[in-house]
């Protein structure tokens, strides 16, 4: 019946069993990008709904089953004519149209739930199978609890649906109960003693109230399941279902198991977002696979090991899951190369950077800050420049005149190596004064391309963040300045850049 035996077909339930998290219901619109979305990652089947369960789910499944083409949409029922009247109704339009049914399989639910017997319950899973055949030819059935239930009377239930004309038989682990090891053992039991089992498709449905979700999916299709059951970012009943991109990225890592899906894993993480959104649902940050964290080196040795060779601490290459790339968090964890790297990603010339004196302060800096941004490093690199830049120039005073009825004049004076260099110049504005004052102790010539004055917080009394790009001998430098006074903020802009490329000995002093 399948084409390709290792083929593992992916059903995404995040528009129903996902949708059933309180406070994540969605509009059928809403419901409708989703779906649009989902068709572009790749998902073989998409649950759109449970149409007897309101107007709103109904009108739901009715619009995905106008909208997608690819994909196979189905809908969810109980064993009951009602539901799966109604459930027909929705998948009219439905270009590839799947009917779910089921009923419970434990004798836990048939006694406590259905107050009914072995027998009887069997007899309606069957009946509802063989009335959905009369609307569509492709009928998945649940046998809801399957993770509890005694594995020779699920053998039985699962062989008459089977018989019925259930083209795909669902072995849902309801409550998250079983172990991996018990779960596959089940999916194997039933591929050897159920008479009829190759002519229909095993599939695994597991929740994660032990965190085994995707462990025990994992565990059926290495037993011969082929359809997963999963939502975007595990979402769903409880403590959620099996997660799709951890089943997806689980079977592309470990290619020895030679299952494949048909994902496109590049669309990944920015599905996982949309969904978090509409859904209201964040995703923890140490998240497999989409979490913030997930692609996020925060300590010295492994920032170290990443930045030397990427797979010494990542199993996937980030952009296959559509991360731009890993980042390099620096905190009070990290050490001298994860500092090293965003220095020179900022533009400054290692190789004249006192990088152990840097290293104490940012340490400092991190124990009171938790996280360096790079408006931070910018900061602990212009306060004290002499100290972080072997040989570097510094402000040592700065005075400047201006009015508008003055000439602006600005008196500044530069150290370098403990003496300090000092020059007066006159300009159209205070900047544009202490800018040529700099010029005259350098003797170069050098343009200011780009010149922003931003301030870091708002108000009147904030601390001003300059960034200037100027070019010399036909190369661009990159500087940053802050300060509280926007002319001293953009001389030490100035010199920032200056100090990644001018050669002291030639300063003209
Ligand atoms: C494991 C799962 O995730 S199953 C899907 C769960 N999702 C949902 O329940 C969301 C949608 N549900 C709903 O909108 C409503 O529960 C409805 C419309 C389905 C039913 O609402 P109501 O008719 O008011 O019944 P209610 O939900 O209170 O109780 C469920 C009834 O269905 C029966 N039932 C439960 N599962 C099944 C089944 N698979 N097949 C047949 N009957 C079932 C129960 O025994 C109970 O019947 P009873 O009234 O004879 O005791
Ligand atoms: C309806 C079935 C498939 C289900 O969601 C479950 O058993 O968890």
């Amino acid at each position: 019946m399948l084409h390709d035996p290792n083929r593992i077909y992916v059903f995404d339930t995040t528009l129903r069993d996902g949708e059933q998290v309180p406070g994540s219901q969605l509009t059928t619109p809403e419901k409708l990008i989703i779906a649009e979305a989902l068709e572009t990652l790749g998902v073989d089947v998409i649950e759109a709904g449970f149409p007897i369960s309101s107007p709103g789910d109904f009108n739901s499944v009715v619009e995905i089953s106008k909208l997608v083409t690819n994909p196979t949409v189905c809908a969810l029922t109980r064993a009951n004519k009602g539901d799966i009247d109604c459930a027909a109704e929705a998948l009219k339009y439905a270009k590839h149209p799947r009917i779910h049914t089921g009923i419970g399989s434990s004798d836990m639910h048939i006694k406590f739930k259905f107050n009914s017997t072995r027998e009887a319950i069997l007899e309606r899973a069957v009946e509802a199978v063989k009335y959905a055949k009369g609307f569509v030819e492709d009928i998945e059935f649940y046998a809801e609890d399957a993770g509890r239930a005694d594995n020779e009377y699920l053998a039985r239930m699962i062989e008459a649906v089977i018989a019925a004309g259930a083209t795909v038989v669902n072995i849902p682990d309801t409550n998250g109960y079983c172990l991996p090891e018990q779960y596959g053992a089940k999916i194997k039991y039933l591929k050897e003693n159920v008479k009829n089992i190759d002519q229909a498709i095993i599939s695994v449905h597991c929740h994660n109230d032990l965190g085994l979700a995707t462990a025990n999916s994992l565990a059926g299709l290495q037993n011969g399941a082929r359809q997963v059951e999963c939502t975007i970012n595990g979402i769903g009943e409880r403590a959620g279902n099996t997660s799709l991109e951890e089943i997806v990225m689980a079977l592309k890592v470990h290619q020895s198991l030679d299952l494949h899906t048909a994902i496109n894993t590049k669309q990944l993480y920015p599905l996982s977002g949309m969904v978090s959104r509409m859904m209201r649902m964040p995703v923890q940050a140490n998240k497999a696979i989409v979490g913030r964290n997930a692609f996020a080196h925060s300590s010295g040795i492994h920032q170290d090991g990443v930045l030397k060779h990427r797979e010494n601490y990542e199993i996937m290459n980030p952009e296959d899951v559509g991360i731009d790339q890993s980042e390099i968090i620096l905190t009070a964890r990290s050490g001298r190369h994860a500092l090293k790297h965003h220095l020179v990603r900022l533009g400054y010339a290692i190789d004249r950077i006192d990088l152990d004196q840097v290293y104490q302060r940012f340490l400092e800096l991190a124990d009171a800050k938790k996280e360096l941004k790079d408006d931070d490093l910018l900061q602990l690199m212009g306060a004290k420049a002499e100290e972080n830049i072997r040989n570097g120039l510094a402000i040592s005073t700065l005075q400047v005149t201006t009015g508008d009825q003055e000439t602006p004049v600005a008196t500044i004076k530069i150290s370098h190596n403990g003496t300090d260099y000092a020059a007066t110049a006159t300009g159209n504005g205070p900047v544009s004064a202490t800018i040529k004052a700099i010029e005259k102790i350098t003797g170069k010539h050098i343009e200011i391309k780009e010149f922003n004055i931003h301030s870091i917080h708002g108000g009147s009394d904030d601390v001003s963040k300059v960034d200037m790009r100027v070019v010399y001998e036909d190369k661009s430098y990159m500087g940053y300045g802050f300060s509280t006074d926007i002319v001293r903020a953009s001389a030490n802009a100035y010199l920032d850049a200056l100090n990644k490329f001018i050669e002291l000995e030639t300063v003209n002093y």
